[in-house]
């Protein structure tokens, strides 16, 4: 059985990204949007990427940014993922994709069928779809779940993840219900918006590993 990936969103400090490393997680995102409460500058973004370690990929999220300070941010921050959380098209996903080795992931906001058949027109441009509940306040990061059926008997013509609501109680049923190999979750562990509960972080990654 291929190794489950888990994905902890929304760190902002050294601590919390140490203690998501230790617990197994093998990817953590840095989000870089100003209105969430998880934003971190491109200077941070930079300084918590050199505390990761190899066998861990760091995920650099961006929401509808122009092309030029996506470009910045890339350099600077040096992530072994872009995860694009915004109204970013396929062709501009496409052109990226020709000019950078890093893996590209799209978030899709999921409210129906349609929106997993609307997903494919990414195939070629990103190299994962991330599903999420559909935008609530912010683009993502609302600790609001997808209806998890609709995944169920999905027949996925790409890599993908599954995000939208997930925490340490829900997630064995999630991946149980969808099949999903790789999870993120974000508010799930958190004991406030932006603030991580590094109990939480252990408990959602011994549940997802164990299920
Ligand atoms: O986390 C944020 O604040 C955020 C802001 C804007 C766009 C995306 C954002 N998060 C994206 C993630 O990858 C989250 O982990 C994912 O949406 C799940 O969040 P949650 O439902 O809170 O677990």
């Amino acid at each position: 059985m291929s190794e489950m990936m888990i994905k902890i969103c929304g760190l902002s400090t050294p601590e919390t990204v140490d203690a998501a490393v230790d617990a197994g997680a093998t990817h953590i995102g840095l989000v870089h949007y100003e209105p969430s409460p998880r934003h971190v500058s491109l200077e941070q973004a930079a300084q918590l990427r050199r505390r990761i370690p190899e066998r861990v990929k760091a995920v650099l999220l961006l929401v509808s940014m122009e092309a030029q300070p996506t470009v910045e941010a890339l350099q600077a921050v040096q992530p072994d993922v872009v995860q694009f959380h915004g109204k970013e098209t396929a062709e501009w996903l496409a052109v990226l994709k020709q000019h950078t080795s890093l893996e590209i992931w799209k978030a899709i906001g999921v409210k129906d069928e349609g929106s997993l058949e609307r997903a494919l027109k990414f195939r070629g441009a990103a190299d994962r779809l991330l599903y999420d509940a559909a935008a609530g306040k912010l683009p993502g990061g609302n600790g609001l779940a997808l209806d998890w059926s609709l995944l169920a008997h999905h027949r996925h013509e790409m890599p993908w993840g599954l995000a939208g609501g997930l925490t340490p109680d829900n997630v064995a049923e999630a991946i149980r219900q969808t099949g999903a190999s790789l999870v993120d979750t974000s508010s799930g562990v958190e004991s406030e918006p932006g603030v991580k509960d590094v109990d939480r972080i252990r408990a959602f990654c011994q549940a997802a590993r164990e299920s």
